[in-house]
């Protein structure tokens, strides 16, 4: 398994959002996870990426099996397309972007400046730099927000050929990406029913 998650439990701003939360994910397998707005599919994500502590329960994935995509893209607006895949690349001891910038169409925008892109754009960008980590599982909340449907179609397209590699995803959409492949956990039944209070991430603003 590339990641296993055992009766977790996890809160958000003090609350108790979601309990008994479990699941695991092999290497070829996407796992969307649906619920309605505000359930807490952010806050699992960003338990599992390691951005905040759980209440309760195991995480278990290799540690530098990761790769978190969230609502801010983390793009640096000065550098160009280019310059911010490799950038990231280095972060991550790859060289090749070659990949990513195909991937996701960018080679006509590969020398503008990131601050220029337009919202879709940059969300390409944002999605392109998981190609250039190596990394095993993806995190992705929300991945399409912004993409028009040719580039929805690039994106599922990524995933595919990740999965195919021997990669695996764990995705909050509300969009159907087309994925025969994909798994879905309805996080409804998880919902908490004991909410706590204490205030331990309240950093999360
Ligand atoms: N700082 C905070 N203090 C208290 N509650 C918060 C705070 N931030 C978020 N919440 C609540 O925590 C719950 C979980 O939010 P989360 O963003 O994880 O949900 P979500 O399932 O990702 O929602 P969406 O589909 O709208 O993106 C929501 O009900 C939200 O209102």
């Amino acid at each position: 398994m590339i990641l296993t998650v055992q009766d977790l439990s996890i809160a958000r701003g003090g609350v108790r959002v979601l309990e008994g939360v479990s699941f695991s994910i092999a290497a070829g397998q996407a796992l969307v996870l649906r619920g309605p707005n505000g359930i807490g599919k952010t806050t699992l994500l960003r338990t599992v990426a390691g951005l905040q502590p759980a209440l309760d329960g195991r995480i278990e994935a290799a540690p530098d099996a990761l790769a978190y995509v969230g609502h801010s893209d983390g793009i640096k607006s000065t550098l160009s397309v280019t310059e911010n895949l490799n950038f990231w690349a280095q972060v991550f001891g790859k060289s090749d972007i070659s990949l990513a910038l195909t991937a996701f169409e960018l080679e006509p925008l590969a020398d503008r400046p990131a601050g220029l892109l337009s919202a879709g754009q940059k969300r390409r960008l944002g999605l392109a730099r998981l190609l250039v980590t190596g990394r095993k599982l993806w995190l992705l909340d929300e991945p399409t927000v912004s993409l028009d449907a040719t580039a929805v179609a690039m994106f599922a397209a990524a995933i595919r050929s990740h999965l195919a590699g021997g990669g695996a995803a764990l995705m909050a959409t509300h969009i159907d990406l087309g994925l025969d492949e994909a798994e879905v956990l309805d996080l409804g039944p998880m919902r908490a029913k004991t909410p706590v209070s204490d205030a331990f991430d309240e950093d999360f603003l």
